[in-house]
């Protein structure tokens, strides 16, 4: 199944193929190679496509290793065909289009925005020095995933899917691309982070949990991000709740950083 080059978004940089065909010639797969992000023989223009050697070169971008297997090649196409078939809210039209303000509600509660507020009004009107230094801690694990999102994403530069619709609430830059998804991350690593430094009912255990695993799901159907995406972001954010527990800011460990917010 041949992919024209010339289709590929990494190639604006890269050689170009002007003479590839440009007819389909896999159906809707041609389509959505467009968001592989994994360039497709680029070096072979005016070549076979099957020529094994020039699959295996650097991205003449340098943000991926274009050695891709037709084992990952295929699980990215399902990944793509999945995610489209499951983008059920990504428009007003769409076959759950009624829906898409509730997701849109659920998007917003897994927004950077409203945690980063939320988390700093805490922390300044916070009476116990446990408050302060959990909320300081919060408020580190929500900016370290902000970081990692936006250099995960400038690296990758992996497109969002063709039938998401850029109607998300503040966004910035990196946030035109699509892997990780920024609130995947951000719904894992809070709810680790509520789950072990938060003390509540198990109901509310299971409701944090649950809102994880909605606002994740909830990418996908508005048509925002592929599964990957998803799966990655869920996973980052998991790990990277490690990364904060390493560095837990104390009193003793980073005392200028609470004298700030001591009274
Ligand atoms: C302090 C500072 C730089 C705040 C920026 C907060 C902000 C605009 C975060 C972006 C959140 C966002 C739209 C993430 C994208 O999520 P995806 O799941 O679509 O990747």
């Amino acid at each position: 199944c041949a992919i024209p080059p010339s289709d590929h978004p990494t190639h604006s940089n890269g050689p170009k193929c002007p003479s590839a065909p440009r007819t389909p010639v896999c159906g809707d797969t041609r389509m959505q190679h467009k968001d592989l992000l994994l360039p497709q023989h680029p070096q072979s223009c005016g070549t076979s496509s099957r020529s094994p050697p020039a699959s295996c070169r650097a991205d003449p971008s340098g943000h991926l290793p274009s050695c891709i297997t037709p084992f990952q090649s295929s699980l990215l196409a399902i990944d793509l065909w999945a995610s489209k078939r499951l983008g059920v809210c990504a428009g007003e039209g769409s076959a759950w289009g009624s829906a898409r303000p509730l997701m849109k509600v659920i998007e917003v509660s897994g927004h950077g925005i409203p945690w980063l507020l939320g988390t700093f009004y805490g922390l300044c009107h916070s009476d116990s020095s446990a408050a302060r230094e959990v909320l300081l801690n919060l408020l580190f694990a929500l900016l370290l995933d902000l970081v990692m999102v936006a250099v995960v994403k400038g690296l990758v530069k992996r497109p969002r899917p063709t039938h998401n619709k850029m109607d998300m609430f503040v966004t910035i830059s990196v946030d035109k691309y699509s892997f990780p998804s920024g609130h995947a991350t951000r719904a894992a690593l809070v709810c680790r982070f509520v789950l072990r430094h938060l003390v509540l009912a198990v109901p509310l255990r299971v409701l944090v949990v649950l809102w994880a695993l909605i606002v994740s799901i909830s990418r996908v159907m508005l048509g925002r991000h592929n599964m990957t995406d998803v799966l990655f972001g869920l996973l980052l954010g998991y790990a990277l709740y490690g990364v904060v527990e390493h560095c837990w800011l104390s009193p003793a460990t980073a005392p200028t950083l609470f004298a700030l917010w001591s009274r």
